[in-house]
């Protein structure tokens, strides 16, 4: 990676992939990042927020927990027209669909979504577990082995929500549980099933990633679960705009995350997890889990691995480990984040109501921007 060091901030910076000002770095330049784990919605919702995710990012894997989910090749190749529809008019993004795996899914339906080429991934929600999860699986070793088992034959990755939903079990072990109760046998079972660990937040499924072979074992990794922790759920009362599942963790958790994510390890890539809901939704009796982050995550990644010491490492995390682990090239085109600082809205609006963003009329730095 090159460095220019100079002194005046306003020189000519294209074409450096690093600019400093008296020994900090002010702008970085970078592969284009793809996010490989956002939830796009459809309707109004979908035409609301599309565009944040397209000013930064080239490809996504676009979760199916729509209502009713994306549970058949046909509902995915559908969604993805009206995606594409949904786009700005110069957009060049590219939206990689998942199935939503049910108890009833079958093996045809892996075959057939591995012949489209439109379909990158299947998800598992365990039924309950998370925002339009209620036809998610219920016996995942009873009733899903036969799909797993084509999905090794397809090379097609298994994407996790990996939590219990026993409500026996404290919120804030549902992770630590399902990798011991499922992902650790899944993986022994069916050792060569590509699995992504989505949105991990604690020590444990860093050590469980880091234990497994790589290139078959790979998890995404949130802002959120990076630059807070679970005070940030009831800092001067209860805040709604915080609340995602997994739920945040405590300080050790998240240090321990951050210190696997900075640590260039490849086995840990960009999912934003950025779960919009209206307002009235979360700020209600009983409010829905998701944090709209899509506007501020790069600002928050980049942010991190700054404080880190680490943004030699950034763009591995954003632009490389993901397309490396699924096989896919990696983006050719570039996006230059600029270290000034910069005011989040404090809200979307939209006719449907609004929208707030994670961080909203908070300051930050690293402004995102295409080349
Ligand atoms: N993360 C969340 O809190 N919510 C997501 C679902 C999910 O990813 O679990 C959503 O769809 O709103
Ligand atoms: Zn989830
Ligand atoms: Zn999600």
């Amino acid at each position: 990676m090159s460095v220019i060091d100079i002194e005046i901030p306003s020189a000519k910076v294209l074409g450096f992939k690093q600019l400093k000002c008296k020994g900090i770095i002010m702008e970085l330049t970078l592969t284009q990042p793809d996010d490989w784990h956002l939830h796009l919605r459809d309707g109004d919702l979908l035409k609301a927020v599309v565009p944040h995710s397209v000013s930064h990012y080239g490809r996504a894997i676009v979760m199916p927990n729509l209502k009713p989910p994306i549970t058949t090749t046909a509902a995915a190749v559908a969604y993805r027209e009206s995606i594409l529809k949904a786009l700005p008019a110069s957009s060049n993004f590219t939206p990689l669909m998942t199935l939503y795996l049910t108890d009833t899914t079958s093996p045809d339906e892996i075959k057939l979504a591995r012949k489209t080429g439109v379909v990158f991934a299947v998800k598992l929600y365990p039924a309950g577990a998370t925002t339009n999860s209620q036809d998610g699986v219920t016996d995942l070793f009873g009733k899903c082995l036969h799909v797993l088992e084509e999905m090794v034959e397809q090379n097609m990755p298994l994407l996790v929500h990996g939590e219990v939903t026993d409500p026996i079990v404290d919120i804030f072990d549902r992770e630590k549980v399902f990798i011991d109760t499922i992902l650790q046998p899944l993986i022994q079972r069916l050792p060569q099933l590509k699995v992504v660990m989505e949105h991990i937040t604690t020590m444990d499924a860093v050590k469980f990633v880091e234990s497994c072979k790589e290139g078959f074992v790979a998890a995404t990794v949130t802002p959120q679960h990076l630059v807070l922790n679970r005070n940030a759920l009831f800092q001067g009362g209860l805040r709604p705009h915080n609340y995602c599942l997994p739920v945040l963790k405590r300080e050790i958790h998240r240090q321990a995350v951050v210190s696997a994510v900075t640590s260039g390890s490849r086995n840990f890539f960009l999912g934003t997890d950025s779960a919009p809901h209206e307002r009235g939704r979360k700020e209600c009796a009983c409010g829905c889990a998701g944090i709209y982050n899509a506007p501020v995550a790069l600002s928050l990644y980049a942010k991190v691995f700054e404080e880190m010491g680490a943004l030699d490492k950034l763009e591995a995390f954003t632009s490389f480990n993901g397309p490396d682990f699924y096989g896919l090239p990696r983006n050719t085109s570039k996006i230059k984040l600029t270290k000034i600082p910069w005011k989040v809205p404090e809200a979307f609006s939209f006719s449907f109501g609004d929208i707030i963003p994670m961080f909203a009329g908070n300051t930050l730095e690293w402004q995102p921007s295409l080349i």
